[in-house]
């Protein structure tokens, strides 16, 4: 399945250019919209009689009308309900003029458990809340038990946030065109959408590369190039050295878990940086990762300039503070004189929440030095607040879009996690994850996640494709194990998250 996710003002752009380009015309790619719609009515629900259709006034309706066609042509007692009436000429009142079925109002849709309701009251047009004749309609829907195929979109879901407008349909099936929508991806949308099918309607691909969307959906088709994978002449050198920050002796598994995170994901070295009080129990629990006492700043950018430091992780059980902010500070200065990946997670995005701005600054000097940024922050919605407390309150506004002007003002890339995480860069690029298990929220799993994105950074990925490929990779290692599952596991699960990657024989969702 593609990557790109268009916006529904990019998919109606995307229908314009197809209409403009030929050969298929808006009436005819409508059309096709409501035959894919009633394929899948037919195949998945065979043993329904009544197949009651939703008509909204656009073409969302007009979709309807071609669906219901072609079921009363297969036999089915197709009854359409619909208030308004499309607006004359457009493709909607001319699938209305094909249909040739009578119309029923609103009133009259009492759906029974074991019929099948066709969703076409909005889809890509949704404009406001949905309220009066269209929310009683979507609510008796809901109560009836009854099967929704929604077409595009659940009715009431924003294709652009998957954000829910007034109230919206659940649906058991979504049947979308040509790409699917964000809307589609972020919750609480994904919930309502049920199995979500993409149809090709005719649209052809090419009509992308003059939209050029900047949302994605985060499969490795979208970071499979830049990924770091050894050939026969690497040495562990060459494979990057991460260093992770520890806590003191009652916090410093964080750091352990962020560490060999980042050896599995391929970093040639990994060193804990612990502070001495914790030197013994780091001591006690590292083999293959290395460990070095630092107290100071100095000591730590010395020892990121003596040993090669490509990235390193800071905040897991890290500690909340001035001294978090110092070695933070410390830390992107180094950056600035070299490539140097760096990962903030947990106590160092809280470091700053009194005072964001120096920490957008700091991130902003390596991007000066560099010209690229090499910082990525990994906050969840809570951490998310503390540091950007406008965009975590903006009404109405996506999780990619809040992400994407974070990033922008952090000069950093932002993985804003949850079920739904969102990797965002400052050039407005966008990817958001699908295959994640609710498993992962567990202690720790976020220190994993920051561990292996540093893995990657170190090896020299590019920042945005390494948070993206790093979201994937322990998502991928998380779905492996299901119920039970720890921090501690998902190291260990890594492995084989990698070899499907590594074999190219996976695509999700
Ligand atoms: N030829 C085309 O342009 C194609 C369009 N397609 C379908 O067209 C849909 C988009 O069509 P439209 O742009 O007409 O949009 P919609 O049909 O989704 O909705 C727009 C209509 O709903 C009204 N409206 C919006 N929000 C409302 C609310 N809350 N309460 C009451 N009325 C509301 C608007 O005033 C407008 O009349 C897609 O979702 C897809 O299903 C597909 O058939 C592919 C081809
Ligand atoms: N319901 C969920 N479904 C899927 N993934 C989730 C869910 N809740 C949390 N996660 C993931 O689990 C990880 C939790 O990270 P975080 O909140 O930092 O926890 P911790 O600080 O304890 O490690 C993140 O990668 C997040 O995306
Ligand atoms: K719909």
């Amino acid at each position: 399945m593609s990557f790109e996710l268009l916006s529904p003002t990019e998919m109606s752009e995307a229908d314009r250019l197809s209409i403009a380009r030929g050969p298929h015309d808006g009436p005819a790619l409508m059309r096709n919209a409501g035959a894919a719609v009633a394929r899948e009515v037919l195949s998945r629900y065979p043993q329904a009689r009544t197949v009651h259709v939703l008509a909204g006034p656009g073409n969302n309706g007009g979709d309807g009308f071609a669906a219901a066609r072609l079921l009363a042509q297969a036999g089915v007692d197709a009854r359409v309900y619909c208030e308004g009436r499309p607006v004359a000429g457009s493709d909607a009142a001319g699938a209305l003029a094909d249909m040739r079925l009578p119309l029923l109002g609103f009133d009259a849709f009492a759906p029974e458990e074991t019929d099948v309701v066709v969703d076409a009251l909005f889809g890509a047009g949704l404009a406001r809340a949905i309220g009066g004749a269209y929310a009683q309609a979507v609510e008796k829907a809901n109560a009836s038990g009854a099967c929704v195929v929604a077409v595009d979109l659940p009715s009431g879901l924003s294709g652009g946030s998957g954000l829910v407008l007034g109230t919206a349909i659940r649906a058991g099936v979504t049947v979308t065109f040509f790409r699917l929508k964000p809307g589609h991806l972020l919750y609480p949308g994904r919930a309502l959408c049920g199995d979500t099918v993409l149809a090709d309607i005719g649209i052809p691909a090419d009509v992308l590369s003059e939209i050029g969307p900047r949302t994605f959906r985060n499969t490795p088709e979208l970071w499979r190039e830049t990924f770091p994978w050894p050939h026969s002449g690497s040495h562990k050198y060459a494979r990057g050295h991460v260093g992770v920050f520890s806590g003191g002796p009652s916090a410093s598994g964080a750091a352990r878990l962020a560490a060999i995170s980042a050896a599995r994901a391929g970093a040639g070295a990994v060193t804990v940086l612990s502070p001495k009080q914790a030197v013994q129990v780091n001591a006690m629990h590292l083999t293959a990762v290395m460990l070095k006492w630092i107290d100071t700043p100095e000591e730590a950018v010395n020892f990121a300039k003596d040993r090669k430091m490509s990235s390193a992780v800071i905040g897991p059980g890290f500690g909340v503070g001035e001294r978090c902010v110092e070695f933070l500070l410390a830390l992107a200065g180094l950056g600035a004189e070299s490539p140097f990946g760096l990962v903030l997670d947990a106590d160092a995005i809280t470091s700053f929440a009194d005072a964001p701005d120096r920490l957008f600054e700091a991130l902003a000097a390596i991007g000066a030095q560099t010209g690229r940024e090499r910082a990525v922050l990994t906050p969840h919605e809570g951490e998310f607040r503390r540091l950007f407390p406008d965009l975590a309150d903006a009404q109405g506004v996506s999780k990619p879009e809040r992400a994407r002007r974070a990033a922008e003002r952090a000069n950093a890339v932002v993985i804003l996690k949850g079920p739904d995480t969102v990797i965002a860069a400052p050039d407005g690029r966008a990817a958001i994850n699908v295959n994640a298990t609710p498993f992962l929220a567990t202690a720790g799993s976020g220190d994993v996640l920051a561990g292996i994105v540093a893995g990657l950074l170190a090896q020299g990925m590019p920042t945005f494709e390494a948070a993206a490929a790093g979201v994937w990779l322990h998502a991928e290692a998380g779905a492996r194990f299901g119920p039970g599952l720890i921090a501690e596991d998902l190291p260990a699960l890594l492995p084989a998250a990698l070899s499907e990657l590594y074999n190219g024989d996976r695509t999700s969702f």
